[in-house]
């Protein structure tokens, strides 16, 4: 569904990653490892098109980008959830229309019953009206993953979902990453956090992916 190949990111003519090839197939659940600056946000803007490779083919559900229009990616990203780093949200809306927004602004209407139901699984369903910097730093990330949901889409990539949480938290969030993968859903998540591979190795069949000297690797079993 997302595919790699011979993939190259330039950024001002200095290239920060090479090669790679990689095939992201329906269901399944990966990690992406690395040091900071390797280019793990980087790679996760590459999967859904943000960005587009310097050098060689990328392919979103079956489609090379580079013969697709601006309004031909558009559609095909909707059916990529993205969990920010920061999250991003706009803070003079309220918490539920956030995780409205991706909705809304395809033109779609929103089932507010859909809506509530979804705020409830990710535990939020008290702080729909809040704002978003009323939140704790779990429940913005929790909301983060709210609004990836919201479109339904086929694969949810999070950039460092667990990044400033306790491992309580962390926990939390992990697990309905695992449930959504278990719905089905394809799953990236960037992390420095190997306790947080390590658990979820043993609920899932999870690849760990590492960036190093530029290049994409498969990690060892060790992890
Ligand atoms: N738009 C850009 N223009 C130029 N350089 C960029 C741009 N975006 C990122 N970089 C550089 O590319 C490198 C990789 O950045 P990236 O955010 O992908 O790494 P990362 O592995 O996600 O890091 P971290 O773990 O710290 O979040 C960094 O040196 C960064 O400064």
């Amino acid at each position: 569904m997302i595919e790699l190949q011979n993939v190259a990111m330039s950024y001002g003519g200095s290239e920060l990653l090479s090669e790679m090839t990689l095939k992201l197939v329906p269901g399944s659940f990966h990690f992406l490892t690395g040091p900071s600056g390797a280019g793990k946000t980087t790679f996760l803007k590459l999967c859904y098109a943000e960005l587009l490779p310097s050098a060689g083919q990328l392919s979103l559900f079956g489609s090379d980008v580079r013969g697709l229009g601006r309004d031909e990616i558009a559609g095909l990203r909707q059916r990529i959830g993205v969990v920010h780093q920061d999250c991003q949200f706009l803070d003079h809306l309220s918490v539920a229309e956030n995780v409205a927004l991706p909705l809304n602004a395809t033109g779609r209407n929103v089932n507010e019953g859909e809506l509530r139901e979804l705020l409830s699984w990710v535990g939020l369903r008290a702080q729909a009206e809040a704002l978003p910097p009323q939140l704790s730093g779990g429940e913005r990330q929790r909301a983060a993953l709210a609004r990836a949901v919201m479109m339904s889409p086929d694969v949810i990539l999070a950039d460092e979902p667990t990044g400033n949480l306790d491992w309580e938290m962390s926990l939390r969030l992990l697990s309905l990453l695992i449930e959504l993968n278990k719905m089905g859903k394809t799953v990236v998540i960037a992390t420095h956090d190997l306790n947080l591979i390590r658990t979820a190795k043993k609920e899932v069949a999870a690849r760990v992916l590492r960036i190093a000297n530029r290049h994409l690797q498969l990690a060892g079993a060790d992890l």
